[in-house]
C-alpha cells in the first residue's frame, strides 16, 4: 500500500484501551478496550446504562477517563488539529440551537472549524434536508434532528464517524436510509462506530460487533463470529450479556 494510503487508514482508526471511569464509588467503565477500523461499520452494543455513551464521550474528548486511553488516528481527540475533519460525531441529536435554521447551524460549524461554506449545502443534500435548510431547528421532528446531527458529523468529510444511537427517532424509511449512508461511508474506506441497543437495526448494518454489559466488554468479533449458533443477533446478545443490563452498583 502506498505510504499516503497507509497514513489515511491510520487517521481513521479508533482505538480504546483499558478505559476506566468511575462516578463516586461506582465503576461505570471497567477496563474497556476495542478498536474500530477503516472500511468497517462497528456496532457498539449494550443495554441502557451499560456504558456506551460514557465510552464515546471519552473518545470524543467530552469527558476524562480515570484510566486508560482513547485515540483517534493515534491521538487523543483533544490534540487533533482539525477535529471535525478527522472524526464526525453525533451524540444526543443535533445539539443545534432551536432558534437557528439548519443552514445557519451548519454554516456556523463550518466557519468555526475552517470548513468550506460549500460543504453546508452538500451535507444538507446528503442527509435529505435540502428543502428544510431554512427551517428553524426548534420546528424539526426527532428524525429531522437526527438527520441534521448527521449532516454536522459529515460536514468536515471526516475519515471516521462516531454516532450514539443514530437510528433513534427515525421511521423505517429513515432507518433504511441511514443504513445505506453508513454502508457507503465504510465502502469508501471510512470508519463507522455506532452505538445501539437495537439488535435488528445493527444486524443489518454492522461488520464488527463490540458488546458491553455492566461496564465491561463481554465480546468482540465479526457479526458472523458472534452470531454463529444463534438464530438472531438478539439471542446471541442475551446469551453474551446474561441479560445483564446496567452498570456495576
Ligand atoms: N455524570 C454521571 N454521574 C453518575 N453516573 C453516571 C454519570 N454518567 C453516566 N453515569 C452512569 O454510568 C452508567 C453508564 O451510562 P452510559 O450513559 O454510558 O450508558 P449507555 O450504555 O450509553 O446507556 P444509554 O443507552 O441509557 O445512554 C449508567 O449507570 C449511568 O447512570
Amino acid at each position: 500500500m502506498p505510504a499516503g494510503r497507509a497514513r489515511d487508514r491510520m487517521v481513521g482508526m479508533l482505538l480504546i484501551d483499558q478505559l476506566v471511569k468511575r462516578h463516586g464509588t461506582r465503576t461505570v467503565l471497567d477496563h474497556v478496550g476495542f478498536e474500530a477500523r477503516p472500511g468497517r461499520v462497528t456496532a457498539f452494543l449494550g443495554a441502557n446504562g451499560a456504558g456506551k455513551s460514557s465510552t464515546l464521550r471519552i473518545l470524543l474528548g467530552l469527558d476524562r477517563p480515570d484510566g486508560g486511553t482513547a485515540l483517534v488516528g493515534g491521538r487523543p481527540y483533544r490534540t487533533l488539529r482539525d477535529p471535525l475533519r478527522t472524526v464526525g460525531s453525533m451524540l444526543d441529536g443535533s445539539g443545534a440551537h432551536r432558534a437557528r435554521t439548519a443552514r445557519d447551524h451548519l454554516a456556523w460549524l463550518a466557519r468555526s472549524n475552517g470548513i468550506a461554506r460549500s460543504r453546508v449545502g452538500e451535507a444538507l443534500d446528503q442527509v435529505g434536508l435540502a428543502s428544510s435548510a431554512g427551517v428553524r431547528v426548534g420546528r424539526f421532528s426527532l428524525g429531522m434532528g437526527q438527520r441534521l446531527g448527521l449532516a454536522a458529523a459529515l460536514l468536515g468529510e471526516p475519515q471516521a464517524l462516531v454516532l450514539d444511537e443514530p437510528v433513534n427517532g427515525l421511521d423505517p424509511e429513515g432507518i433504511r436510509w441511514m443504513r445505506g449512508l453508513l454502508r457507503d461511508q465504510a465502502a469508501a474506506g471510512g470508519t463507522v462506530l455506532l452505538s445501539s441497543h437495537l439488535m435488528a437495526e445493527v444486524a443489518d448494518v454492522a461488520d464488527d460487533l463490540v458488546v458491553i454489559a455492566g461496564g465491561r466488554i463481554v465480546a468482540t468479533g465479526t457479526l458472523a463470529e458472534l452470531t454463529t449458533g444463534y438464530d438472531r443477533l438478539e439471542d446471541a446478545f442475551f446469551a453474551l450479556t446474561g441479560g445483564d443490563a446496567g452498570a456495576h452498583r
